[in-house]
């Protein structure tokens, strides 16, 4: 990183930072360089140590990290002034929520409301939004792993925070209760009028929650960009790699229950159970239920294809799979299919195909 002053920008948030590794010869622990929207989500997406916590924990001012961090044009650190951690009006949840285990839920609350700054939320929407009404007169110690979590992410917002930070908020918990909070969360997020950084390690984390991605490895900034051009990149610990693809419902097949949703790309018919006319669709679609073909008269009984043009071949690894970037107009997609598809359909950058769908997900 140089030590120039990054240019500040009236709204998002800014973030350039260095942090030291603890043993001089080694490189930095962090060094990053970021521009992030002022509202939305955004991901903090990398492996077990790769520095999303150590990211985290510097822009609220918690660690002694070297550079600048500005939100809205509102300097919380330069390399003349830091503003203390409690100043910097931020919303923290960890992965452990540490909640005071001698206070009610009611109590935790109560505390935060009382720390609450201008324009905080009053704390009966809040226990509102986050359907906390019946938890109240109950100790953390009695409550499930979501419910805590629920409680930890009111009471962040209960501070009225001009940034929301969420460190794997779901990382303790079973895989169906992960699924019950993730509807919380993304209403939440979308509510908000400020920015929310989510770190996860988990890539259906970032395709249900975010509009933005930063992937980072070693510390440093491996990939960023909105969720439609990062998501095909990024790999999870065995979760299939897929693209994410925001279509309009613009037709309804009562007789057969299906929905056809039309993005920049084409069209794709949906479960018609998961949607309206005229809504909007945040669609997933995983690489190993796509397939291509140079036919376009192929007889199936997939109902989605789509056109589709190659725009790269990723190197093949040790398996039979190889996966193949294409795009449907200028939406990215992914089909993984064999080295030896590949060779028999002659594959190469700039064909035009098209891509069979056999899945598609309906992320909300
Ligand atoms: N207090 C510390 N002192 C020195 N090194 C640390 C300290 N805390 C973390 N590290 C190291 O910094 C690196 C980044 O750690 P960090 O906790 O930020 O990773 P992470 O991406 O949040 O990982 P995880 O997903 O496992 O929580 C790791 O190599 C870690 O061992």
């Amino acid at each position: 990183m140089t030590g120039c002053p990054p240019t500040t920008s009236p709204c998002g948030l800014r973030v350039q930072l260095r942090l030291a590794a603890a043993v001089p010869s080694c490189a930095d622990r962090l060094a990053v360089d970021l521009q992030l929207p002022g509202r939305g989500v955004t991901a903090i997406f990398g492996p077990s140590g790769a520095g999303k916590t150590t990211l985290l924990r510097a822009i609220a001012g918690l660690s002694a990290a070297q550079g600048w961090v500005t939100l809205g044009g509102q300097s919380w650190q330069s390399p003349q002034h830091q503003l203390p951690a409690h100043r910097r009006r931020i919303g923290y949840v960890f992965q452990d929520c540490a909640l005071f285990p001698h206070l009610t839920v009611r109590g935790n609350l109560r505390y935060a409301a009382r720390r609450a700054g201008d324009g905080a939320p009053g704390f009966d929407a809040v226990v509102e939004s986050l359907e906390l009404g019946q938890l109240l007169d109950r100790r953390p110690q009695t409550l499930s792993g979501g419910e805590r979590q629920r409680v930890a992410i009111a009471r962040a917002l209960l501070v009225g925070p001009a940034l929301l930070l969420l460190d794997e908020p779901l990382s303790a918990l079973d895989p169906e209760r992960r699924h019950q909070l993730l509807p919380y969360l993304d209403r939440l997020c979308r509510d908000q009028a400020l920015p929310v950084l989510y770190v996860t390690h988990r890539v259906y984390e970032v395709a249900r929650l975010a509009d933005y991605v930063v992937e980072l490895r070693q510390g440093r900034v491996a990939r960023q960009g909105t969720v439609r051009d990062v998501l095909p990149h990024l790999r999870g610990a065995h979760e299939e790699p897929g693209a994410l693809i925001e279509a309009q419902v613009v037709e309804q097949d009562a007789r057969w229950g299906l929905l056809r949703a039309a993005f920049a790309g084409g069209a794709l018919w949906v479960d018609g159970r998961l949607g309206q006319p005229g809504a909007y669709l945040r669609l997933q679609v995983q690489a190993r239920d796509v397939s291509l073909s140079r036919d376009p008269e192929a007889r199936s009984s997939l109902l989605n294809r789509l056109p589709v043009t190659v725009e790269a071949l990723d190197g093949p690894g040790d398996g039979p799979d190889q996966l193949v970037r294409l795009r449907a107009g200028s939406t990215p997609l992914l089909a993984r299919v064999t080295r030896r598809s590949v060779a028999e359909l002659g594959l190469c950058s700039g064909d035009q195909l098209w891509a069979q769908i056999k899945a598609v997900a309906v992320l909300r």
